[in-house]
């Protein structure tokens, strides 16, 4: 993001913080008990204060302070999950990128059914692109089917005890490649059921990903 001071999920799109259109997506769905916003400790007052400003219903939303990567801060929320006396085996966790604002009710529904059904799912859009795979980022050492590749967003959802189980048995190599949780599943050989994901699901990642944004909220869909 440039020389943004902000993190990307604090800066203002369509007059509202990134991260606070995200958490609307999730606050009118009634499945949930709690929504769990995981920010840098250094941001955790900071978060509380527009979430109050900005969302008149917070009563369901807690702000925790998450871990060093990806997967120690869903860790945190399992914990803070099981420090609440609510961590049960049927216990669902839906993980979201804060960057993600328009994920939809749909991806939502089907995120919190195919992993109870199945134990973890993960939502994908198929590769538009072809994938070219470098091993050693000079030349080209693979070229998969493009028919079997898809690109992977979030949410992404889990029988959580479960996968705080496979996780811990991961080495510090294999969590260390790591890039999100459904890995944890692939390593260890257990199945992700795929959700369809949506084109418009980005990930706020580039300033010209903010532009996107402002034209989506704006209702300009052909940039
Ligand atoms: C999980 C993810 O959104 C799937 O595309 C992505 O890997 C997150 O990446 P980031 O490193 O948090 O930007």
């Amino acid at each position: 993001m440039g020389n943004a001071d902000k993190p990307k999920q604090f800066l203002t799109v369509g007059e509202k913080p990134v991260i606070i259109h995200t958490i609307e997506k999730f606050i009118i769905n009634s499945h949930f008990i709690e929504i769990v916003v995981l920010v840098p400790k250094s941001w955790l007052a900071y978060t509380k204060d527009i979430i109050r400003k900005y969302i008149r219903q917070h009563e369901k939303i807690v702000v925790v302070e998450g871990g060093t990567t990806r997967n120690e801060t869903i860790m945190n929320a399992i914990q803070y999950i099981e420090d609440c006396g609510r961590l049960t085996e049927d216990t669902i966790i839906v993980t979201h990128d804060s960057v993600r604002p328009f994920v939809t009710y749909r991806i939502i529904e089907e995120n919190i059914k195919f992993a109870r059904n199945f134990g973890a799912c993960d939502t994908v859009i198929p590769a538009s692109d072809t994938i070219v795979e470098s091993r050693d980022g000079s030349f080209i050492s693979n070229i998969p089917e493009r028919e079997k590749m898809f690109q992977g967003q979030t949410p992404q959802s889990f029988k959580a005890k479960h996968l705080r189980k496979i996780y811990q048995s991961l080495t510090d190599a294999e969590r260390a490649i790591l890039t999100d949780a459904c890995k944890i599943y692939v390593l260890k050989n257990e199945p992700v059921y795929l959700v369809e994901g949506e084109v418009s699901n980005i990930k706020i990642t580039y300033p010209h990903d903010l532009r996107v944004a402002e034209a989506i909220l704006g209702g300009n869909q052909t940039c």
